[in-house]
């Protein structure tokens, strides 16, 4: 379904801040794989969904989604095969457009674009239907403003039109690291279930160990711009913070000192 071979990425080489981000990152995702990845600041965890994404291009290496060389394919372009939700929930909604119209735009995910918009019944009942799911009372506000709902309601339907129509590929880059521990543990769990009933292929970042842990079937650590630990099934269900720990430091030849430092534990 995705398969990265050979991925490097250099920000500003040549220069005194030169910054190897990714330093040959493979990677293969099998479709329905529920990925997610950790790995201490600067590891190169968001460059690496960030050239999946086409937001830039990598310097070597090659990016295929369901077959399909995407490497230096525009963003915009390949944005018909990726659902993305970002940390900041107000990127990835239309802050003056209506909840409808913003779901309507997401519906059209893969077809020619367009501004024009009829509000056919059939698509509002879907979406009403589609918003009762989150549980957040939105089903009657389909004409409210996106920009006036709070980070946690903006996020969940971020994560809805991420997945109205079902990508091929869902990124998801802390997305609910600038929640409150109540509302992430709903998106979270709206990410679980969206991801299993769509069987979504999906990478998820998070700085949590435990939710890294908790979701998903399995886990990969980066580390100085290389994926040094990668943990499936069965191995996957049995890992423990602890045993992580121990992977990680075998793989990568450095020390958790301070785990807590580098990521979080709770
Ligand atoms: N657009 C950019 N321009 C210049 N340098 C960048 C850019 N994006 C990332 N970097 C640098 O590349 C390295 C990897 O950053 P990246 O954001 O991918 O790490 P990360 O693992 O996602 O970290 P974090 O957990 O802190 O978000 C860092 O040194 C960062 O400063």
């Amino acid at each position: 379904m995705l398969k990265i071979t050979h991925l490097h990425k250099t920000f500003f080489p040549n220069t005194p801040n030169e910054k190897k981000a990714l330093r040959g990152v493979n990677l293969t995702l099998e479709e329905g794989d529920f990925v997610t990845v950790i790995g201490s600041n600067g590891s190169g965890k968001s460059t690496l969904m960030n050239c999946i994404a086409g937001v830039f291009y990598p310097d070597k290496g090659h990016i295929l989604i369901d077959g399909v060389d995407v490497t230096r394919m525009p963003e915009h372009v390949r944005a018909k095969y990726i659902g993305r939700v970002f940390q900041d929930p107000m990127k990835g909604t239309a802050a003056d457009m209506q909840v409808a119209e913003n779901l309507a735009m997401a519906s059209r995910r893969g077809k020619p674009l367009s501004l024009k918009w009829s509000s056919q019944s059939s698509q509002l009942a879907e979406f009403r239907e589609a918003l009762k799911e989150l549980d957040l009372g939105l089903e009657n506000r389909l004409e409210t403003r996106i920009g006036t709902l709070s980070g946690g309601q903006r996020q969940s339907i971020t994560l809805l039109m991420a997945t109205l129509v079902p990508p091929k590929l869902l990124l998801l880059d802390e997305h609910t690291a600038a929640l409150d521990p109540k509302t992430a543990e709903k998106v979270l769990n709206l990410t679980q279930k969206r991801v299993s009933e769509g069987n979504l292929t999906t990478l998820m970042i998070t700085h949590n160990m435990r939710d890294a842990l908790r979701f998903g079937n399995r886990l990969i650590m980066m580390h100085e711009g290389r994926v040094v630990v990668d943990v499936k099934g069965e191995q996957k269900k049995e890992l423990t913070i602890q045993s992580l720990l121990e992977l990680f430091e075998k793989a990568s030849g450095a020390e958790f000192d301070d785990p807590e430092a580098l990521l979080t534990v709770d």
